[in-house]
């Protein structure tokens, strides 16, 4: 935000020999809270109200001359600040200069403007109400956010409105669609032996093999903690077996480093589980038993729950 974006181009510029109940006449017909005094448009001097009640102070303690001119009373040599300076600047400038009105010049130093301390004060106000709107907005996004941010695949409310679809057009086709539940073996012990800012790198690296490796039709996304959960449409149970057990091999292939893990490479188990008709929070929980079963069998296997 600039000087110019706020600056009004409504100033007063006065010659400093003009007449002083004359300028203070101008002054006051047009609303200002200043005069700017110029010698060929350029600012020599300033007339504020503080000038004027000053000015007015003094008149109770003796006669005003009538012919003071606004050389008289004007402060020399004003603050003068270039269009192009931030707004931040030119409030920082009259806070250590304590002054409240800027004439704003241009690089001939010719007036072009007045930019004051209310002018500023307000429009940072604006700025700061707009602020906290774009940031209530913003929170609001990242609530109404489909993605996981740390995986890069859909978060459980995408999830949720993904397996209702694919229910609900599975019961209209008569096509059976199945679920499974990918879960990292050991990761625990990951976290644990490598810190858990590689178990988050290591997270996001099991969701793009996963990704990978599933057909394009299907949809992954995050259930929760190292949990992946895969949507396959228009699959049955053997086909949604074998895409499950193709990410373990994959796992398998990227040999990622797993010390604590009796394999000595990171590992995953899956449980799988279809249907035609069957709610999906059903074949969810199917697959949960599944997984359940591949990990009391050993780990780094694919189960389907009897
Ligand atoms: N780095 C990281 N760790 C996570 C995140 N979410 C969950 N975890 C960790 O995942 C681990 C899961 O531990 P467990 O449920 O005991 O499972 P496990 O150690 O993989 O054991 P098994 O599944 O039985 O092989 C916990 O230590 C969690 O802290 C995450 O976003 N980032």
């Amino acid at each position: 935000m600039l000087v110019k974006d706020v600056m009004s181009q409504s100033v007063t510029g006065v010659d400093a020999d003009e007449r002083l109940a004359d300028a203070v006449a101008l002054m006051t017909q047009q609303r200002h809270s200043c005069l700017v005094v110029v010698e060929a448009n350029k600012p020599v001097g300033i007339v504020t109200e503080r000038d004027l009640a000053h000015l007015l102070s003094q008149a109770f303690s003796q006669s005003l001359d009538k012919d003071m001119v606004v050389a008289g009373i004007m402060t020399p040599r004003p603050i003068c600040v270039s269009e192009s300076m931030t707004l931040a600047d030119a409030l920082a400038l009259s806070r250590t200069r304590r002054v409240r009105h800027l004439p704003v010049v241009d690089d001939d130093n010719q007036l072009i403007g007045l930019v004051t301390q209310t002018n500023m004060v307000n429009t940072y106000a604006d700025i700061l109400a707009e602020q906290a709107r774009l940031e209530t907005n913003l929170e609001e996004l990242k609530h109404l956010s489909l993605e996981d941010p740390l995986m890069g695949v859909g978060n459980r409310r995408a999830m949720e409105v993904d397996l209702a679809f694919t229910e609900a057009d599975a019961k209209r086709h008569k096509k059976s669609y199945a679920v499974s539940l990918v879960d990292i073996d050991y990761f625990k012990k990951y976290n644990d032996h490598y810190g858990h800012q590689s178990g988050d790198e290591v997270l996001r690296q099991v969701a793009d093999i996963v990704k990978a490796t599933v057909r394009d039709s299907d949809r992954v996304f995050r259930y929760g903690g190292e949990e992946i959960l895969i949507v396959m449409p228009e699959t049955d149970l053997s086909a949604a077996q074998l895409c499950i057990e193709r990410v373990r091999q994959s796992l398998e292939k990227a040999a990622i480093p797993h010390e604590r893990s009796p394999f000595g490479f990171l590992t995953v188990s899956g449980g799988v589980a279809a249907g035609v008709a069957s709610p999906w929070a059903a074949l969810v929980a199917d697959a949960d038993k599944g997984l359940y079963e591949a990990k009391g069998a050993g780990r780094n296997r694919i189960s389907v729950s009897d």
